[in-house]
């Protein structure tokens, strides 16, 4: 399966973190700011997932983030939303994205976004100022997946990120495949009805 996957969020939360962590199992401290798409696969339950990972920047002015996110939304399939525990500015912003990814992506009734909220920098809790609660009752109203991590700390964590991530985006394209497959049906009756 290939799965096509932004980390989305606002500055200095740590997603280039994530995704070297994800990439290296390393941390390495300051990562510069490219804008970069990396390619990594992995074996999650015995199935091998060919990922690529836009690590994307936060557009300070209104136009060019809603055109980058335009372009990042369409060509996703799964998103991983940071924030930093640390941050409130920054968890405002995850709950303004959730919004706008649900509002240009039609997910169907029965369909869970493939998203995953991640509260990051879990080592600072000495300087948190959002509750895990908040994390989680965020993710159970947008019908998300929530964790919270240390890209700093663990590899287990983020690598726990991409694995439920990849399990929504399972279910999201059998659910796609059947649409357009119910889609494709109702096209041909309707042709061959308005042929007779
Ligand atoms: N303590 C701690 N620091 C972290 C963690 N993750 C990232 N950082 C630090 O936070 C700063 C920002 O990390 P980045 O990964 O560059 O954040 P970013 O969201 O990609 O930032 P932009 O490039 O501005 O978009 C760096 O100094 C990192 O070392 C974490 O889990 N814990």
């Amino acid at each position: 399966m290939e799965a096509n996957v932004v980390i989305l969020g606002a500055d200095r939360v740590g997603k280039s973190a994530l995704t070297v962590r994800f990439l290296t199992r390393r941390f390495i401290g300051e990562y510069g700011d490219m804008e970069s798409v990396y390619n990594h696969s992995v074996t999650v339950a015995g199935r091998k997932v060919a990922f690529n990972i836009w690590d994307s920047r936060y557009a300070q002015d209104q136009l060019n983030q809603n055109f980058a996110k335009e372009k990042q939304v369409q060509w996703a399939d799964g998103f991983v939303l940071v924030y930093s525990i640390c941050d409130r500015a920054s968890f405002n912003v995850v709950q303004q994205q959730i919004q706008f990814i649900k509002s240009m992506k039609d997910y169907p009734g029965t369909e869970r976004a493939p998203i995953v909220i991640v509260g990051n920098k879990r080592d600072l809790c000495h300087q948190r100022t959002v509750s895990s609660e908040e994390g989680r009752l965020l993710a159970l109203a947008t019908d998300c997946q929530f964790c919270e991590t240390s890209a700093a700390e663990t590899y287990h964590g983020v690598l726990l990120v991409f694995h439920s991530l990849v399990e929504r985006i399972k279910e999201s394209k059998i659910l796609i495949k059947k649409t357009a497959g119910i889609k494709s049906v109702i096209r041909s009756v309707f042709s061959t009805f308005t042929q007779i």
